[in-house]
């Protein structure tokens, strides 16, 4: 053999026999084992089904790997060779590395100074290019010790199967899909800047238990380039302290979305993206803490802003705080960051004295205050609208084409009156609200070209005499959680009482679900209202539909509306209404 200088042959590297066994078992598995199999394996035993499809539809198997000990790289690329794989250059990747640093303790500085190298040997097989052998490579002057390298020996904890995403942008949704209950657990992850390609994002997920080759429970999911956000999501882990943390902290980004909501800064950034400095000076708002407010609402937990280069720009969800936006929740920021935010710091009180948390902090029930405070009315009333998309499935979901009037009992700005209206151009209207609420009906439905059509009728829901009589339709929407069941029965007997033996009435309310942990919001929203009503909660369906019967109802059909609204639609029971007496007939 020659040396390259003199022209005399080196000896040809040599693997140990442990380490091609390592390396011919990974070959081996990649080459019997299909995609499912493969992703089936490492996921825990009884990992749902919908878990290992969303892998399997999106990603392919891309390489199985194993971590070898060679005192020359060179040996495995010969290896490989020799049994008509095609290694690709070595590359040194910071992914195995860290994970073994921190298996051993590897100090941070040792790492700094070049200990603890770890090459990566890719080598696509012959007869399936797609897949892959990763052979990871630490050798003995590599900076692990010896008890370190027995145990990585013994346990292969490096061992894993790598998908790779058909579609990189998918990568939070399978990551998310993931981490569903049954799923595996984040096991860290990085980006590897691959040389001549974008690099690659690697996140890696561990279940315990073993493969049935022996090997841990590790699956790697790899996408094309650097997904910076969702890397650093999976390396905090989503565990219980920073998951509880997000919650605490909901609070802080409640107040930089008001904060967002007051300064208008969606509406300055509606025409595009503008710098710190230019929101600062459109607003009056010093610079340093301008810019401490913008990142905080670019955080991730936030979302309402992303960074694009120097300036920001609107994401979806910052984009509804624009007060010009049709569909704007501008007006509910506003409201739920503060006059409600305050009244919610007495909830301790609400639960434990049984004292009503709005009154303790305002000194007046919530009626009573807004009436007696204008401008909090009226923030109020439009924030009611503004929550209120669920508005326009009503005329889809219920078919009033055979109804000639409504009545909308505590009808707010009329919102919802004027959808049907839309739809419905033959309909004539009648809305009931409070004296001082009448105002803002008139002048919305005044601008949405309806009020021709609609009578307003200043009164309370609760005196018989004020409620419009002979309507075909009555609408009762977000009234009755305002209300302990007393008043309930009160507004619903009001109703009966004026209407015909043929009215329909539609409750519409955010049932409680019978399941405590289902997703609905209505759950919070009955603190809401144990919050910010008195005697107000939110019901079961039950509890609704046996109230309806109380007061003379008979529940015909529920359907369900966006933002998990319910329409209940219920029929007078004839012997028990009025027929028709006009009190104010619509
Ligand atoms: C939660 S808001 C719902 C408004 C509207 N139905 C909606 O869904 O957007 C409750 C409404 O009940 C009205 N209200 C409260 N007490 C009332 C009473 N005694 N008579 C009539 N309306 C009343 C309030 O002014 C407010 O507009």
């Amino acid at each position: 053999m020659k040396s390259r200088s003199d022209g005399a042959l080196t000896p040809k590297a040599r693997l140990s026999d442990d380490d091609e066994r390592r390396i011919r078992e990974v070959h081996d598995y990649l080459r019997s084992t299909g995609d499912i199999d493969a992703v089936t394996d490492v996921l825990p035993p009884r990992a749902p089904a919908e878990m290992i499809e969303a892998i399997t539809t999106h990603c392919v198997v891309d390489h199985a790997g194993c971590l070898v000990f060679p005192t020359d790289p060179a040996a495995v690329r010969a290896f490989l060779r020799d049994h008509g794989l095609h290694p690709l250059r070595p590359f040194t990747g910071s992914v195995v590395r860290d994970r073994l640093a921190g298996r051993y303790h590897v100090q941070e500085e040792r790492l700094k100074s070049g200990f603890l190298h770890v090459r990566s040997i890719h080598a696509r097989l012959p007869d399936d290019p797609s897949r892959a052998v990763e052979v990871l490579c630490v050798g003995p002057d590599d900076g692990l010790d010896l008890p370190a390298l027995r145990d990585e020996r013994l346990e292969k904890h490096e061992n894993h199967v790598a998908v790779r995403l058909t579609d990189p942008g998918r990568l939070e949704d399978l990551r998310s899909a993931l981490l569903r209950p049954g799923g595996p657990r984040p096991d860290g992850g990085g980006y590897d800047p691959v040389p001549g390609e974008d690099g690659v994002t690697v996140l890696r997920f561990h279940a315990d238990g073993r493969t049935r080759l022996g090997w841990p429970r590790r699956l790697e999911v790899l996408a094309a380039g650097r997904h910076t956000d969702v890397l650093l999501r999976h390396l905090s882990g989503d565990g219980a302290e920073r998951r509880l943390l997000r919650r605490l902290t909901g609070a802080w980004g409640t107040q930089a979305l008001r904060v967002m909501a007051d300064l208008e800064l969606a509406d300055h950034l509606a025409e595009g993206p503008l710098t710190c400095t230019e929101l600062g000076d459109r607003t009056g708002v010093d610079a340093d803490r301008m810019n401490r407010l913008l990142r905080a609402l670019c955080h991730p937990w936030v979302g309402a802003l992303t960074p694009v280069g120097e300036t920001y720009a609107l994401t979806d969800l910052g984009r509804r705080l624009a007060g010009r936006s049709p569909d704007s929740m501008r007006h509910l920021a506003l409201l739920y960051g503060d006059l409600l935010y305050r009244s919610f710091c007495a909830l301790p009180e609400g639960i434990k004295d049984d004292v009503q948390p709005f009154t303790v902090v305002y000194g007046q029930p919530p009626f009573e205050y807004l009436r007696d405070h204008p401008r909090e009315r009226r923030l109020f009333t439009r924030a009611m609208a503004e929550g209120s998309a669920f508005f326009s499935d009503v005329a889809t979901v219920v078919d009033l084409s055979g109804a000639r009037t409504v009545a909308d009992i505590g009808g707010g700005d009329g919102g919802l009156l004027a959808h049907l209206c839309d739809t419905y151009p033959n309909l004539r209207c009648a809305l009931l609200e409070r004296p001082e609420v009448i105002g803002a009906a008139r002048d919305n439905l005044d601008a949405r070209g309806h009020l021709d059509r609609c009578t307003l009728v200043p009164g309370s829901f609760t005196d018989a005499r004020d409620v419009p009589t002979g309507a075909d339709v009555y609408i009762v929407a977000r009234i009755l959680h305002d209300w302990d069941d007393q008043t309930c029965l009160a507004i619903l007997r009001a109703v009966h009482g004026a209407a015909t033996a043929d009215s329909t009435l539609l409750v519409i309310e955010r049932p409680l679900p019978d399941d405590p942990a289902d997703p609905s919001v209505s759950s919070l929203w009955d603190l809401h209202m144990l919050v910010n009503n008195v005697g107000g909660r939110e019901r079961s369906r039950e509890q609704y539909r046996s109230l309806l019967d109380e007061a003379g109802f008979v529940v015909v059909d529920e359907r369900p509306l966006r933002l998990d609204m319910s329409v209940t639609i219920a029929r007078t029971v004839a012997s028990e209404c009025r027929s028709g007496r006009p009190v104010r007939q619509v």
